[in-house]
């Protein structure tokens, strides 16, 4: 059996006890933090919570090896833990449908992911387009793609949720700051000029979702593109059309800029 779950999005407390029920009772835990991971807590702390060692996998041995779990998974139960949900942004169904093709009993956990904790800003759910990420740009490689689906959804008066690069490899940490992912947004709007967006633009900072003390930040971009949101991990919201009640929300559940 292969069970894949979710660790929630901040600490070892976001788990649920679903998951820690079949920690206890799975022969081995295995866990990816490369598609995101949880900045308030440790590996050690999961691993006492759980009460098991967590072998950690890298993007490698996931992407080009994650037959190896799956063979392991056909005499014995394995955990594969993920920061989140264990399928929301990540490519992990492959692996499920893998296993599934070989006959191996599958089990999916959900947990607390990005992509619900965002109505915690008081946008609907309902009201949301496309989901795009931000990536550190390259030589040579400054991908449009963000700035493409902004402008649909807005055409379209959707909100968009825009996922900040990870990049957490053997020999590189970097997680994209919302500081960063502004900038970026303003060096699109300034190579392709589709008066998408703007210094004036108003939008939604989120950082540490998931915490006890969580930042949500409403304001222009000129306003928030220096300012300081604290540690990572941060999202940014791009409204579209605002519902009056998500209106009220951003005044009274969010900073004002
Ligand atoms: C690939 S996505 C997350 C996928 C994860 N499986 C999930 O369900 O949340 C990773 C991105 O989500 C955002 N993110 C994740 N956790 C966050 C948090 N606690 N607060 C703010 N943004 C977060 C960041 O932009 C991060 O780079």
């Amino acid at each position: 059996m292969i069970v894949f779950a979710g660790l929630g999005l901040y600490d070892e407390n976001d788990m649920t006890l679903k998951t820690l029920k079949f920690a206890k009772k799975v022969d081995k835990i295995y866990a990816e933090f490369y598609t995101s991971i949880l900045t308030g807590t440790t590996i050690e702390k999961i691993e006492e919570v759980l009460g098991k060692k967590i072998h950690v996998l890298s993007r490698k041995d996931v992407e080009y090896e994650g037959y190896k779990i799956i063979e392991e998974a056909k005499d014995k139960d394995i955990m594969f833990l993920t920061a989140g949900d264990p399928m929301v942004a990540t490519t992990h169904i492959d692996l499920a449908i893998e296993a599934k093709k070989r006959g191996i009993e599958v089990l999916i956990i959900n947990a607390p992911s990005i992509y619900s904790a965002v109505g915690i800003t008081g946008l609907q759910l309902y009201k949301f387009g496309k989901t795009t990420s931000i990536v550190f740009p390259e030589e040579n490689y400054f991908p449009e793609t963000p700035y493409n689906v902004i402008k649909e959804n807005l055409e379209r008066g959707l909100h968009t949720l825009c996922l900040l690069d990870i990049r957490i490899e053997e020999n590189e940490k970097r997680f994209m700051t919302a500081n960063e992912g502004l900038k970026i947004l303003l060096e699109l709007e300034n190579r392709k000029k589709e008066n998408v967006l703007s210094e004036e633009t108003k939008v939604v900072v989120v950082a540490r979702l998931g915490s006890l003390k969580p930042k949500l930040v409403y304001g222009k971009i000129k306003d928030l593109i220096n300012y300081d949101f604290g540690k990572p991990l941060h999202s940014i919201i791009i409204p579209g059309k605002l519902h009056f009640m998500e209106e009220e929300a951003l005044k009274y559940l969010c900073e004002n800029i």
